[in-house]
């Protein structure tokens, strides 16, 4: 059995009520491939999620951007997994880079709200990734194999575990990875799978580049055989996120 392709769009903190009906409109509208053969789910911040939810098309699924490591309670202006999965959101983006590097949320806890928001029923997209600095030094395998590590150690099941390889360096500056340069770092986290968790998860983890993905360079990016999707961000905002769902077929 060959792994689904994944189409992620991570709006990130963008959008007012006008531009996401305007978005969802083009979404609703679009041809694309049917649900067995590409999994679309869409990432509006938190304030957009009940509307959006009662607008896109059913064969399009919805993501948070990212939730509360435990249980809700005293803890201002989070939003506990609980509270997606009581909405109906069957995803959640948690460990992007932003969250690292802005919000200095660190591996551990990262592992943490995974394996809490896998508890709660909810499905993640795990992200991970090396800086420029990092990727400069010869570190990447390193630090992306530290971060699903982290994730690994508190996880029991992949099975509603989508792994995103967004090299930061990638994010928002119009220079995507090469095509080899990202099937290498995907060839090397299944590799990691392989060896530290099973063959089984290795082979069935669905791992999606993201990173200045584009109409444009989609294609061939996703003829590489060990990339499984994509999560996008800018694009996403934009009626070529269609052209990318559709680099699926
Ligand atoms: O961070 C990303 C998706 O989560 C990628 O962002 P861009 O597609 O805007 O580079």
């Amino acid at each position: 059995m060959g792994r689904k392709f994944f189409v992620g769009g991570n709006w990130k903190c963008n959008g007012t009520t006008e531009e996401v009906k305007k978005i969802i409109t083009v979404l609703n509208d679009a041809h694309v491939p049917s649900g067995d053969v590409v999994d679309v789910v869409v990432s509006p911040p938190f304030v957009f999620l009940p509307l959006v939810l009662s607008l896109l098309r059913s064969d399009f699924h919805v993501a948070a951007q990212n939730c509360w490591v435990r249980k809700g309670g005293a803890f201002t202006g989070e939003v506990s997994a609980e509270m997606l999965a009581n909405l109906g959101v069957p995803w959640v983006i948690i460990g992007h880079s932003e969250r690292r590097l802005i919000l200095n949320e660190s591996s551990a806890f990262i592992g943490d709200k995974v394996a809490y928001a896998l508890s709660q029923g909810l499905k993640v997209i795990a992200c991970v990734g090396e800086t420029l600095e990092q990727r400069e030094s010869g570190s990447t395998i390193d630090v992306v194999s530290a971060q699903t590590k982290a994730i690994a150690d508190k996880i029991s099941s992949w099975d509603n575990v989508v792994l995103a390889y967004e090299p930061v360096w990638a994010i928002g500056t119009g220079k995507v990875a090469t095509p080899a340069q990202a099937q290498e770092v995907h060839a090397e986290l299944r590799k990691w799978l392989h060896n530290n968790v099973s063959a089984e998860v290795a082979e069935s983890v669905r791992i999606i580049y993201g990173g200045s993905v584009n109409g444009s360079n989609c294609k061939e990016l996703a003829g590489q055989p060990d990339l499984d999707g994509f999560l996008v961000g800018g694009a996403s905002l934009k009626p070529e996120f269609v052209d990318i769902i559709n680099s699926a077929l």
